[in-house]
């Protein structure tokens, strides 16, 4: 079996939203895909009244196929301090044409203030490795850990693009949606994250600089987040941009010119990686709260997190292939 189902960015690429369904007869909330978590939370007609504003909720007491995991609770608190919490029910689950018929799903009885300011999603499906699922006292599967064994190849790609919206297929690899070859690199998923190393980065058409970046490939976090001396490499080469620790970050003129940035895949011995380049006007992220002119990064430092996130950014550059059956992340330019 394979599947395919569009995404659809938020403001500035914030986010990527893709619908589900959910019960019978199909319920269909809007939820973003998250390659950085493991857990399928929705909110729910159990969600406090007061925590939702705009959301579409998830009432499995309407689907005649959902049943409560008796027991079984959920809570979880994500990288940007936003949570959420609440009970487990398992009903069908179908998203791009492909179904799985007892999926758990999360219901929400509480959210953090971020979910509810955001009306856009209605929850996030994690497509991390289910070693970091939430649920107690019986974690419980990725809804592409229940779909693998009868997928067509043990796969999922992302296809997002900036301003426009992509794709997220699962159980193939669709050979027109990139162009050259996919380089594939191992995974480390011992932290339940789709791990892995690039060799280094180049910024603008300056040379490759052989520094390793440690991070993770996550769909759920909309920025580039790196060490500290490569994006002060970065925005060394951007006229005026400063760092300004009440932003919390580099920022600079919106209407500035901004380099490309580059970051390696593979490293044939003594060979040059496979490159993907992020074109300098996506490093655009948004105008500051309260500014028309003063523009936020979209490369940020991870200091405070110890590894590198790419994220949205680095992702929508880019054809990406979580490969589950071979536990590796393969790159290509499109
Ligand atoms: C410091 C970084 C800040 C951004 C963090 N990303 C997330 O929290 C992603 N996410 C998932 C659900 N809601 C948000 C990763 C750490």
């Amino acid at each position: 079996a394979h599947g395919s189902a569009e995404t659809t960015p938020g403001p500035h690429d914030v986010e990527y939203l893709t619908t589900i369904s959910i019960g019978t007869p199909p319920q269909n909330l809007s939820i973003n895909i998250d390659t950085g978590s493991s857990d399928l939370w929705v909110f729910s007609a159990e969600t406090t009244s007061s925590e939702v504003k705009g959301q579409t909720v998830y009432d499995p007491s309407l689907s005649s196929t959902a049943a409560q995991l008796q027991g079984a609770t959920w809570q979880i608190s994500y990288g940007d301090g936003s949570s959420s919490g609440g009970d487990v029910y398992l009903d069908r689950v179908a998203l791009g044409g492909l179904t799985v018929a007892a999926q758990a799903v999360e219901c929400a009885r509480n959210v953090s203030g971020e979910f509810t300011a955001d009306g856009s999603s209605d929850g996030l499906m994690g497509l991390g490795f289910g070693v970091i699922n939430m649920v107690k006292p019986v974690r419980q599967k990725t809804f592409f850990e229940n779909l693998q064994a009868g997928l067509d190849e043990a796969v999922f790609t992302a296809d997002l693009k900036h301003g426009m919206p992509g794709r997220y297929n699962f159980g193939y690899v669709d050979s027109s949606a990139y162009t050259g070859d996919i380089t594939y690199v191992p995974i480390n998923s011992t932290d339940g994250y789709w791990g892995w190393t690039s060799p280094g980065y180049a910024v603008g058409s300056g040379a490759f600089k052989d520094e390793a970046i440690v991070g993770i490939a996550d769909t759920g976090t909309t920025l580039l987040l790196l060490p500290s001396d490569i994006v002060a490499d970065y925005y060394r080469q951007v006229d005026g941009a400063k760092y300004e620790r009440n932003q919390g970050g580099y920022v600079f003129g919106c209407d500035v010119a901004l380099p490309d940035f580059a970051f390696g895949v593979g490293h044939t011995a003594g060979g040059s990686p496979a490159m993907i380049k992020i074109p300098g006007k996506y490093v655009n992220y948004a105008p500051v709260g309260g500014s028309s002119t003063k523009c936020y990064g979209g490369i940020q430092s991870n200091d405070f997190i110890g590894a590198s996130i790419f994220g949205d950014l680095a992702l929508k550059a880019a054809f990406v292939v979580f490969d589950g059956g071979n536990m590796r992340i393969g790159w290509a330019s499109k």
